[in-house]
C-alpha cells in the first residue's frame, strides 16, 4: 500500500513471520499423516493513520494473524498441500477484513517423511529427509492469485560424465579445459502455475503435493540421466536449462521457472615434494569445498502468444 503526502510517498506492509504449525491427520482405518509449516504472512491494508497519527483502529493485529494460522489448520479436517493452505489463508484474510487488499503468504515445509521398517511403511512414523517444499501465495480481494512453489536444498552430486571446456582464456586464466570432472550443486527452483484466480485452481485434493514431487523427480532425473548411462554435462549453465526445459515441458500447467544451481568444486588432490610425487590426481581423491561456489542461475518462462 502506497500513499503520497507532503511531498512524499509512503510504502508498507505488515504480517507475522514463521508462525510454526504441526498438523496431524487420521484416516478411518487409523493411519496418521504430518506437516510441519512455517507460515509467515503478510498483508497489504489500508492503515496509514497507524503510520501517522498513531491510530491503530484498522490494523489486524500480528498477535491475530498467528492465531488465524492455528484456527485455520484446525478447521482443515482432511490433508491439505500447504499451495491450498496458503491459498485458504489468503482467501480469508481479503474476505475477511474490508481494509485488507491483497495478502502474501509464504510457506516452508520441513521434510518429515514416511518411516520405512523392513519395507513396510509406518503408520505414525515419520523421520527429516532433506530438501524443503516451498510456496508464495499471493491473493488480492478481486480472487486474483499468483501461486508459485518451490524446493530448497536439493543436493545433487555426480562423480563422472561432466566437463568444461571452450571458455574464454585469457592471462587470469588458469582453469584447464576438462571432460572429466565431479559436478556438485544445491538446487533451488522456484516455479510458477498458470493459476491466475481462486476459480482456477484444481479442486483436486493434494494436486500441489502430487506436482512437487513429479517436479523433484523431472528435476533429478534431468540432472542425472538414465541410471547406467547417465548424461554428459558440457557446464551447470547447460544442464540448468535442460532441466528448466524439462519441467516446462512436462507441465502444461507451470507457466515459468527460476532455478539457482551453484557450481560447487571438489578440488583435485595432488601432493609433491621437489623429489617425489606422493599423490597423483587420477580422478579420485578431491578437496571438498563450500566456498567459494560459483554461482550459476537462471530463469525459463514461457511466451504467450496475445492472440
Ligand atoms: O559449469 C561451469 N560453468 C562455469 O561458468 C564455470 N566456471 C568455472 O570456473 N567452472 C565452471 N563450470
Amino acid at each position: 500500500m502506497a500513499e503520497e503526502m507532503k511531498g512524499m510517498r509512503l510504502e508498507q506492509r505488515h504480517g507475522k513471520a514463521r508462525v510454526r504449525v504441526g498438523r496431524v491427520w487420521e484416516t478411518e482405518d487409523g493411519r496418521h499423516s504430518f506437516a510441519e509449516w512455517s507460515v509467515s504472512i503478510t498483508l497489504l491494508s489500508d492503515c496509514l493513520p497507524a503510520y501517522i497519527h498513531g491510530d491503530n483502529s484498522s490494523i489486524v493485529a500480528t498477535d491475530t494473524m498467528k492465531n488465524t494460522v492455528y484456527v485455520k489448520a484446525k478447521e482443515c479436517s482432511e490433508q491439505i498441500s500447504m499451495e491450498d493452505f496458503a491459498i485458504g489463508l489468503g482467501k480469508h484474510f481479503t474476505s475477511f477484513y474490508e481494509q485488507v487488499t491483497a495478502a502474501i503468504i509464504k510457506i516452508m515445509e520441513k521434510p518429515w517423511e514416511r518411516m520405512y521398517i523392513d519395507g513396510q511403511s509406518h503408520e505414525h512414523g515419520f523421520k527429516l529427509g532433506s530438501e524443503k517444499h516451498t510456496t508464495e501465495v499471493t491473493v488480492k480481494k478481486s480472487g486474483a492469485l499468483l501461486v508459485t512453489s518451490g524446493i530448497e536444498g536439493l543436493a545433487v552430486l555426480k562423480t563422472t560424465k561432466s566437463g568444461f571446456e571452450g571458455f574464454v582464456r585469457d592471462k587470469y586464466t588458469i582453469l584447464p579445459e576438462t571432460r572429466e570432472r565431479m559436478l556438485a550443486t544445491e538446487v533451488t527452483a522456484s516455479w510458477r502455475y498458470s493459476f491466475e484466480s481462486l476459480s482456477s485452481i484444481p479442486a483436486k485434493p493434494l494436486y500441489f503435493n502430487d506436482r512437487y514431487l513429479n517436479v523433484k523427480k523431472v528435476l533429478v532425473d534431468t540432472f542425472f540421466g538414465p541410471p547406467k548411462e547417465g548424461v554428459y554435462s558440457p557446464s551447470v549453465q547447460s544442464t540448468l536449462y535442460q532441466m528448466a526445459e524439462a519441467v516446462l515441458a512436462r507441465f502444461p500447467d507451470i507457466s515459468s521457472i527460476q532455478l539457482k544451481m551453484p557450481n560447487i568444486h571438489f578440488l583435485p588432490i595432488n601432493l609433491s615434494t621437489k623429489e617425489n610425487l606422493i599423490v597423483k590426481f587420477e580422478d579420485d581423491v578431491y578437496l571438498p569445498t563450500d566456498e567459494p561456489h560459483g554461482s550459476i542461475e537462471a530463469s525459463l518462462s514461457r511466451i504467450l502468444s496475445k492472440m
